[in-house]
């Protein structure tokens, strides 16, 4: 299921008119992918930011144990869709796309993912997204470092609503990449202490067209406290939209 999963997060940038040869084979490279490896930004082999690493908390990691398990269950067998896939992450959008000059014009060699361009593990944030596909949903869990500070002691708002919108925009992503955020409503409910670990989880609600609403929750990874509420519109977009700016 992976493999389908991400070559749908990346079957938009097929129509690209350059440097796509290169972009595929590294599509095919990040779908393959299953195993850690600790590799600097300019190696063949990226860093997949979605494995453990030492700053995960006890929480973080038998959660991830929890998840992780039925992803790898469901590949030994060959499962489509009936449990949950963990999805690779990486500090680039496009971290192979060299190639041309529509791309060199749009992604700047330099350009991290901002969620992954803080290289003190653990400072910032920690997090692993899996997707469900029958059932629609995609779930994070996700582990706020210091550096994410607003209220004395808690989780910056802009921090919380920067991982709705990964969240949701990977889960829209996947249904018909590429797109862009539209709207997004986010109701504060309570505080998330910083260095917590809680569950961000986002449903689809409605696909009509090019929009996709998903909604999403936060919440405590033991579901008795409500942290945050939202609803996400994404719209899908052609490249050419992005090179228009
Ligand atoms: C090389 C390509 C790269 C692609 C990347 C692909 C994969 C990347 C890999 C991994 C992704 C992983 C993780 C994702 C992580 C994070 C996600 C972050 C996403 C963002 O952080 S992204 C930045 C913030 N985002 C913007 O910077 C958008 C600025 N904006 C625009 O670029 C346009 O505004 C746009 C595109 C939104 C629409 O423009 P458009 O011309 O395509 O469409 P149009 O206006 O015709 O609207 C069509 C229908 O949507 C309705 N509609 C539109 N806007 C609405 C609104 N606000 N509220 C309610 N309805 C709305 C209309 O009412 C109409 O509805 P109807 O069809 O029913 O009439």
């Amino acid at each position: 299921m992976a493999r389908s999963a991400i070559g749908r997060l990346f079957a938009g940038l097929r129509c690209l008119p350059v440097g796509n040869t290169q972009l595929q084979t590294q599509c095919s490279r990040w779908s393959s992918e299953r195993t850690g490896v600790e590799a600097s930004m300019f190696s063949h082999k990226p860093r997949d930011f979605s494995l453990p690493n030492p700053s995960w908390g006890e929480e973080m990691k038998r959660l991830y144990k929890h998840y992780n398990l039925q992803s790898e269950e469901a590949a030994g067998q060959g499962e489509d869709g009936e449990w949950w896939t963990r999805l690779p992450s990486y500090n680039r959008s496009l971290k192979y796309a060299t190639g041309g000059v529509y791309l060199s014009k749009m992604i700047q060699s330099k350009a991290r993912l901002f969620t992954r361009n803080i290289r003190d593990p653990g400072a910032a944030f920690e997090y692993v997204l899996f997707f469900r596909n029958d059932k629609q949903r995609c779930l994070c869990i996700f582990q706020a470092g210091h550096l994410l500070e607003g209220p004395p002691g808690h989780v910056h708002g802009g921090a919380i609503a920067t991982m709705i919108d990964t969240v949701t925009g990977t889960h829209a992503s996947l249904l018909s990449a590429p797109v862009m955020t539209a709207n997004l409503n986010i109701n504060y409910r309570s505080p998330i202490p910083l260095g917590s670990t809680v569950l961000i989880e986002s449903t689809l609600d409605k696909e009509e067209g090019k929009k996709k609403f998903i909604s999403c929750k936060v919440s405590s990874t033991d579901g008795s406290k409500l942290h945050t509420e939202a609803t996400a519109l994404f719209v899908s977009i052609s490249v050419s939209h992005l090179l228009r700016g």
